[in-house]
């Protein structure tokens, strides 16, 4: 088997999620308080589902898509990417699956204002350059900035930047992809873009998790997991996160493409959390 990314998404088995956090705690001390801002959360982030995790500022939501993105470590628990721990791995385990099996974008999307488009979504590919360059094109095409690709992100639009963070995101084809308030900065245009390229993501077999306030998003994943206290709590199916319960849950069209019953995200439709129930039942004071 060639070393290089392939073109096609590993798809997950419809057992094993693509990533898993299994128990993970993580504990802060402030001013000689206690605070367990992750409390044995468990959660399976499966293949061919948008995941959107919720809750208020300060919740600990980064911190543990930081944890699942390997750029954390928790003070408890454990880390999957399908079978494989990947809590006590050395470093450079991490960083080669980091690279490998997990796409990133942030909401600064932190592109190389030296680099034009192209050469930022080719920089963190670990295949030959012969195999990247064409990847990288298809991948421009399909964020719809081909004809961008030589300018430099300052030429760029906020929402065209982030389209091409998410490019740099999918050059090693990765089945995770995570995102932190990705839409934050971005216009409804924008953002319905970004939001419909991660519908296709997950309809593509990847697992999606996006961190985020946005309401839009929430509607739009297939789960919600909200943490409050250090508990993660499972909402399932999406529903919106506003006041308004007047109004039905809805998907924008845009959204809503059937599914064939064999699709992995069909295949994948149980889960051991239960709507509304978190993952421990009592509350841990802050
Ligand atoms: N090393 C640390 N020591 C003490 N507190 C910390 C440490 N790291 C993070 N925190 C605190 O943990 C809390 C959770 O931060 P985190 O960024 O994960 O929250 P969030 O839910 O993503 O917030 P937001 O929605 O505002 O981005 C914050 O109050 C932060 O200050």
């Amino acid at each position: 088997m060639s070393s290089s990314p392939q073109e096609t998404c590993p798809r997950g088995d419809p057992v094993t999620p693509l990533l898993r956090t299994e128990g993970v705690g993580r504990t802060h001390t402030l001013r000689g308080a206690r605070i367990d801002l992750l409390d044995d959360v468990t959660l399976d982030l499966e293949a061919g589902q948008i995941t959107a995790l919720v809750g208020h500022s300060g919740s600990g939501k980064t911190t543990l898509l930081h944890i699942m993105g390997l750029l954390d470590d928790p003070d408890r628990g454990r880390v999957f990417l399908g079978d494989d721990d990947m809590t006590n791995l050395a470093e450079a385990a991490r960083a080669d699956a980091r690279r490998r099996r997990l796409g990133f974008v942030f909401q600064s999307h932190n592109l190389l204002p030296q680099h034009s488009a192209y050469r930022n979504i080719l920089v963190p590919y670990a295949g030959s350059r012969t195999d990247g360059e064409p990847r990288a094109r298809r991948l421009l095409d399909r964020v719809g900035l081909t004809a961008r690709a030589s300018h430099l992100p300052g030429e760029l639009s906020g929402g065209e930047q982030q389209r091409v963070a998410l490019a740099r995101a999918l050059i090693n084809d990765p089945p995770v992809v995570l995102a932190d308030e990705p839409t934050g900065n971005l216009d409804p245009d924008s953002e319905r873009q970004l939001l419909t390229l991660f519908r296709e993501l997950a309809d593509e077999g990847r697992a999606v998790v996006v961190v985020t306030h946005n309401a839009a998003i929430s509607d739009t994943a297939d789960v919600v997991h909200r943490l409050e206290k250090g508990l993660l709590t499972t909402e399932r199916p999406a529903r919106r996160h506003v006041d308004d319960h007047t109004t039905p849950p809805r998907r924008p069209d845009h959204t809503t493409p059937p599914r064939r019953p064999d699709h992995p995200a069909s295949r994948n439709r149980q889960s051991p959390q239960q709507p509304g129930h978190p993952t421990r039942t009592e509350t841990t004071p802050a």
